[in-house]
């Protein structure tokens, strides 16, 4: 980190701000214009984390959910921002605009004024009128009629989603609602994105940006879904479009308008600089990792992964999660697709199978969990283990787009160990990576080029693994705040630094190529194991046993 103070002093440079709204925090990085060096960052954690058992006021909620608070959002920028500028040594004057990205579909109804419906009197034990978090997968019966109704009556924006509408998208989450608590559903005036509130409550000014619009919010070709298609789903929900989400829509890198004297007074920053328009944390890493050519692929690892693609070419990609047209650059088809369950998957294992004894290894070491089971498991051969899995723990994204699912792992014995395990979900993980880029280039679209970003990048493991099961050199990003650096390049458009985001790209953008080769042993070891990994993902993930959906029945009954 490179640090302006007594560099700005005499010259002060132009900066500017991007925050990034992770899953757990926020974390706001302060940018130089010139060149993309990251001068401060800072983070701050949301207090409520994610509500995925009970509501603050102790009201329980079912498997599958996951909520959060809008007003730990705004501590962020209370925190962070200001937290960020002091240890950059940047005068708040030198700050020409700031620019967000977050999780996404992260979405929350609200009154006409922004006002989040669980701050209202009354309503603070109700879950639906929380943020429904990216990971809320409770809306799957809804996701699967919007799908088989889409189907059935041919809608041309079926196959602009892969064939598939996730439970974690806008009309998933906002038909539950609807079908679970009708007055909450009466009560939203807006079903808004996070990343929308957000600018909206820096700049005052409500605008959907283009790119959950399009990927979350189902818009193609300037349209939503048809009211009769939404009244055949439910004829409540026949006028969602036109009552609760349709809005002026806002470019990617556009000012969306200017901080407000209230926003200035939360961040430390100047009243009436250029707030950018609203964005996704995948999306903004693309340009943040000088990915701006078709084919270039970006994983963004952490604790799912986003896997974007800009390419000049449109294409259908089963199970992938949309294709949009200036989605991720101006001027090119902008493809996501991702996996639910990464680094949470990680997190899974280190919470439940991580033993005293090796606590206490670990600690003698100076490691923490993860450090410690990647070095035992660094030191296995390809297959040592025994194992295959299936990174399931939280649903299947792309390319089944099914949060049914749930993790398998084959092959224990008397004799598996934690690192093990550890190993086979981390190779279990890439092999998910494999069969997404496999489906885009069967489907005509082809992966030039693989970069990641992310935390897990800081993996040195994980990454040779992804490179091994690819059978691709992999460029890793050259910043560990990718999405916030991205979203800095975006305000320094706003703010008229910059033409366009490809420009801001080349300036500010931190490229990083061919940093892990594959292995041809490894590599060849793996396609062994990906053999198996892709006979166990249709065995269970496309219908030859449905033991998984009917395992959930079973709990739910239970637990009912
Ligand atoms: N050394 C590590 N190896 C693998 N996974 C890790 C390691 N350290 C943390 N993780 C996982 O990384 C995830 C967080 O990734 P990060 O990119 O920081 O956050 P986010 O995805 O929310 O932006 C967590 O799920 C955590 O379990
Ligand atoms: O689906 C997304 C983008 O389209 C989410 O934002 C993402 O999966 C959550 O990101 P993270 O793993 O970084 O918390």
């Amino acid at each position: 980190m490179v640090n302006a103070g007594d560099e700005t002093a005499g010259n002060p440079e132009p900066c500017v701000v991007g925050v990034d709204f992770g899953t757990l925090s926020g974390r706001a990085v302060v940018v130089r214009v010139r060149d993309g060096a990251e001068l401060g960052t800072a983070e701050h954690e949301y207090r409520h984390a994610v509500l995925d058992r009970e509501l603050p006021d102790g009201t329980r909620l079912p498997p599958d959910w996951a909520l959060q608070v809008p007003s730990d959002y705004v501590d962020v920028l209370r925190h962070a921002v200001p937290a960020a500028l002091a240890t950059a040594g940047v005068r708040p004057e030198q700050v020409i605009g700031i620019g967000t990205d977050f999780t996404a579909c992260t979405v929350l109804p609200v009154l006409g004024d922004g006002t989040p419906l669980c701050e209202l009197p009354g309503l603070s034990g109700r879950p639906h009128a929380y943020v429904k978090l990216w990971r809320h997968h409770a809306a799957q019966p809804q996701a699967d009629r919007i799908t088989a109704l889409a189907a059935e009556r041919k809608e041309a924006w079926l196959e602009r989603y892969g064939g598939k509408i996730s439970s974690e998208w806008e009309f998933a989450k906002a038909l539950q609602v609807l079908e679970e608590d009708p007055e909450i559903y009466h009560r939203t005036e807006r079903w808004v994105e996070a990343a929308d509130w957000i600018v909206w409550r820096l700049c005052g000014t409500y605008l959907r940006n283009a790119c959950t619009a399009g990927y979350k919010g189902q818009f193609q070709d300037g349209a939503y879904p048809s009211r009769a298609y939404l009244e055949s789903l439910n004829p409540g929900f026949a006028d969602f479009v036109t009552d609760k989400l349709e809005h002026p829509i806002g470019e990617l890198g556009a000012k969306a308008g200017h901080l407000t004297a209230e926003a200035a007074a939360w961040t430390g920053l100047p009243e009436g600089i250029a707030v950018c328009v609203g964005n996704v944390d995948a999306h903004v890493t693309a340009p943040a990792a000088g990915a701006v050519e078709p084919g270039q692929m970006v994983a963004i690892m952490g604790t799912s992964t986003c896997h974007v693609m800009s390419s000049d070419q449109q294409g259908a990609v089963p199970g992938m999660c949309g294709v949009v047209d200036g989605g991720i650059l101006p001027g090119l088809w902008g493809y996501e697709a991702g996996q639910s369950g990464v680094g949470d998957i990680f997190a899974w294992l280190v919470r439940t199978g991580f033993p005293a004894a090796y606590t206490e290894a670990a600690a003698a070491l100076g490691r923490d969990a993860h450090e410690h089971l990647t070095a035992l498991a660094a030191e296995q051969k390809v297959g040592e283990h025994g194992l295959i899995a299936l990174d399931w723990h939280s649903g299947n994204r792309s390319v089944l787009v099914d949060h049914e699912l749930s993790g398998v792992v084959v092959g224990l014995t008397l004799s598996t160990r934690p690192e093990d395990v550890y190993r086979a979900l981390l190779e279990a993980t890439a092999f998910g990576t494999r069969i997404i880029i496999e489906a885009f280039e069967t489907a005509g679209v082809p992966v030039r080029e693989l970069i990641i970003a992310g935390g897990l990048t800081k993996n040195v493991l994980l990454m040779q693994i992804y490179a091994d099961v690819t059978r691709r050199p992999l460029g890793v990003i050259g910043s560990t705040q990718g999405p916030a650096l991205g979203a800095a390049m975006h305000a320094a458009v706003a703010a008229g630094a910059y033409p366009d985001i490809q420009a801001a790209a080349r300036s500010m953008g931190k490229a990083g190529r061919g940093a892990y080769q594959p292995d041809p042993d490894r590599a060849a070891a793996y396609d062994r194991l990906y053999e198996e990994y892709r006979l166990l993902h249709d065995y269970f993930g496309r219908g030859a046993n449905d033991v998984m959906h009917r395992l959930r029945r079973i709990r739910a009954e239970a637990s009912a």
